[in-house]
């Protein structure tokens, strides 16, 4: 044992030992712990059985026991009543024979008898030395504190000239007058100090281990508990002891069958190859896994972890939406559709009303008059609130590109195709909402897989085979007239009816009235003055603006809420300029700001044009430039240099004039 590394490593925290024992052992055991310093933290209790138990384990509550040191019949029952490791003080065969030679020296001829006590047994290593040599040593036999009084009794009756015994028996016999020599050896107790520093050392890493896999097992979202072959909880994490309703210390230990029934149903079936069940606990839906464990090639026992579906969505959508950040933010709720006239008391009601469904909802309106803003409204609104909401305007996109934007695509699908392929917005809208702007403007083609999307459930990318199951609910909005569309063949029957299911017309602003017109301006200045610092006072600007609407009465909005807002910003920015003390000249300058912004809306009412129309006029100016070019250069007989002159344009514009269709 000399071989023990005795020096602590730096840093390490110090095993802590604790020895037991009363009377002589308990001195004997203090006076060795004082060399320990340093090596490890010992502590001694003097108290035998009941006593010693319980001081044992208090202290161990206080700070972890990693070893005990324990002798005779105190430490057999300490080792018995707890589930610390013990190292017992061994009583062995040269040891012993040292201790009746010092004995043997003590005894007087007319009382030349050596006694040996033991515990419970009598010792069979001296019964083999008695036989050998014909020691003649008396050995008494003792059971516990309660009759080592009587043992001395029988000591003094057979008539003992010295006595080897344990700690209690030796003091009483020395105190009876019979010399005694405490069974245990100095060496001995060393011995069990050495043993037990090899203990706690062992114990520590097992509880580092313990604590290392404690973290990891902590860190998992799912269940998961170990069991050995008989069905006994080994380990388990917090989240498992959470759904089995008991906490980890309580679980540790006992048979999962009694803890969970359900858990253990049908587990010895296919357990070598692993199983994967649907069960019910703590009142939701599991998936449970369950992988057998090994040692040595047989099933030494069981690992379960019950996984919640809702985790798996919630992974499953985050990869679906691949970092993808449009339309991440939802700006939008309901109540933050202004108006007290019964028109936007309507539409308020209607999108709570359609926010508690999961249906489809056709939002139907002129551009500028909330459509968005009502769809956001209602995906915050309903119980999608918490998923994402993604918003793509289907006008905005050629039709590839809306295709591969909407859909996705797998790697390989087209020559340019990302590697890895790409998530497609209705998939990353997977278990929230997708609002498709501008639906009257989607291409036939694409509303034939957008039906089959509403219809199945389920995506195919471009380029794909494999479809993907996904739980989409849609708000399309259109400003055009789809019934109509429908009439014309421009639009899918099918789709119209699919999307309608819910409907929702948003009023125009000249629908609303001049009460709501100031309601929502007056507003909207609230919240932009709030944005910036502005050079007039705000009660001027309320003027101000009271004026403008006086002015606007009988305007027909054609950019609704959008262009009253625009309004309100150039209201702002031209607020000093606006702000004469002059009404005369304030209502003249404001006229002035009024044609201006309606000017302003005109033309981008011709810019907001939807996409084919644009590209319609755009398609008419370049055939139109290109019979301009040609028409010239046959009038200068192809001279280039003098048709560029003629037309006030490069060498490089007439080529890509003569080249464009
Ligand atoms: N009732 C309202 N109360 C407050 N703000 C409104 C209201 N209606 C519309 N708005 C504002 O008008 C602007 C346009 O709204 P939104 O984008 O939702 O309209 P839209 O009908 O979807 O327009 P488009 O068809 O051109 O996309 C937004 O800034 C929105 O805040």
């Amino acid at each position: 044992m000399n071989e023990i590394e005795l020096e602590a490593a730096p840093g390490h925290r110090l095993p802590h030992i604790v020895t037991v024992g009363r009377y002589r052992i308990g001195r004997v055991m203090q006076s060795i712990a004082q060399s320990w310093d340093g090596v490890a933290q010992i502590t001694h209790v003097s108290a035998s059985f009941a006593d010693a138990v319980r001081t044992v384990r208090a202290l161990d509550a206080r700070r972890p026991i990693d070893a005990l040191v324990v002798a005779g019949a105190s430490g057999a029952h300490v080792r018995e009543q707890v589930e610390i490791p013990v190292a017992m003080v061994e009583v062995r065969g040269l040891g012993l024979l040292e201790a009746l030679m010092t004995a043997k020296q003590q005894t007087t001829p007319d009382r030349p008898r050596v006694g040996l006590v033991s515990f419970d047994a009598p010792s069979p290593q001296l019964m083999q030395f008695d036989a050998l040599f014909g020691l003649g040593v008396a050995q008494f036999v003792y059971h516990g504190a309660e009759d080592a009084a009587a043992c001395v009794q029988q000591l003094r009756a057979a008539n003992v000239g010295a006595v080897v015994a344990p700690g209690l028996v030796a003091d009483l016999a020395q105190q009876a007058g019979i010399p005694s020599v405490l069974l245990y050896s100095e060496a001995a107790v060393r011995q069990a100090l050495n043993e037990a520093l090899l203990l706690a050392r062992h114990r520590m890493a097992e509880r580092d281990r313990n604590q290392w896999l404690e973290t990891v097992l902590g860190e998992l979202q799912d269940g998961v508990v170990a069991i050995d072959a008989q069905g006994r909880i080994r380990a388990l994490n917090a989240r498992m002891a959470s759904l089995l309703g008991e906490p980890v210390e309580a679980l540790h230990g006992r048979m999962l069958a009694e803890v969970s029934p359900v858990l253990m149903q049908g587990h010895s079936q296919n357990l070598q190859e692993g199983t994967e069940d649907v069960v019910q606990l703590a009142m939701r839906t599991l998936v449970l896994r369950r992988a057998p464990l090994m040692e040595n090639g047989a099933v030494a026992g069981a690992l379960l972890v019950c996984r919640d579906p809702a985790v798996i969505q919630r992974a499953d959508r985050n990869l679906r939406a691949n970092q993808r950040q449009r339309g991440a933010g939802v700006r939008w709720s309901i109540d933050d559709f202004q108006g007290h006239g019964a028109c936007a008391h309507r539409i308020r009601e209607l999108a709570h009303r359609y926010a508690a469904s999961d249906a489809t909802v056709l939002v139907q309106g002129e551009s500028g008059t909330g459509k968005e803003m009502m769809a956001q409204g209602i995906h915050r609104a309903s119980r999608r609130a918490a998923q994402p909401f993604l918003a793509v305007n289907c006008a905005a996109l050629a039709e590839s590109l809306l295709e591969s934007e909407l859909f996705g695509y797998d790697e390989g699908a087209f020559t340019g195709a990302r590697r890895g392929g790409k998530t497609g917005l209705i998939e990353a809208a997977h278990t929230g909402t997708l609002f498709l702007d501008e639906i009257g403007d989607m291409p036939l083609a694409l509303q034939s897989r957008l039906l089959r999307v509403l219809q199945e459930r389920e995506v195919m990318r471009v380029g794909s085979t494999t479809p993907v199951p996904v739980d989409v609910r849609v708000i399309a909005a259109t400003h055009a007239d789809l019934a109509d569309l429908v009439e014309r063949g421009l639009f899918r029957r099918d789709l119209y009816y699919r999307l309608a299911v819910l409907r929702m017309g948003m009023p125009s602003l000249r629908e609303r009235g001049q009460a709501d017109v100031a309601t929502l301006a007056h507003a909207m200045l609230g919240r932009h003055a709030g944005d910036t610092s502005h050079q007039v006072q705000p009660l001027r600007l309320e003027r101000l603006l009271d004026e403008l609407l006086a002015l606007s009465a009988g305007y027909g909005w054609p950019g609704n809420v959008r262009e009253l807002d625009n309004w309100i910003e150039r209201l702002l920015a031209c607020g000093p300029y606006l702000d004469s003390e002059d009404g005369a000249t304030r209502r003249q300058r404001l006229l002035e700001v009024f044609c201006e912004c309606a000017a302003a809306s005109r033309s981008r009412e011709e810019d907001e044009a939807p996409l084919q129309q644009q590209a319609r006029l755009r398609d008419t100016r370049q055939q139109a430039e290109r019979d301009r070019v040609r028409e010239v250069l046959e009038s200068v007989q192809g001279d280039q240099k003098r048709a560029c002159e003629i037309l006030g344009i490069s060498r490089a514009t007439l080529w890509r004039r003569l080249k464009q269709g």
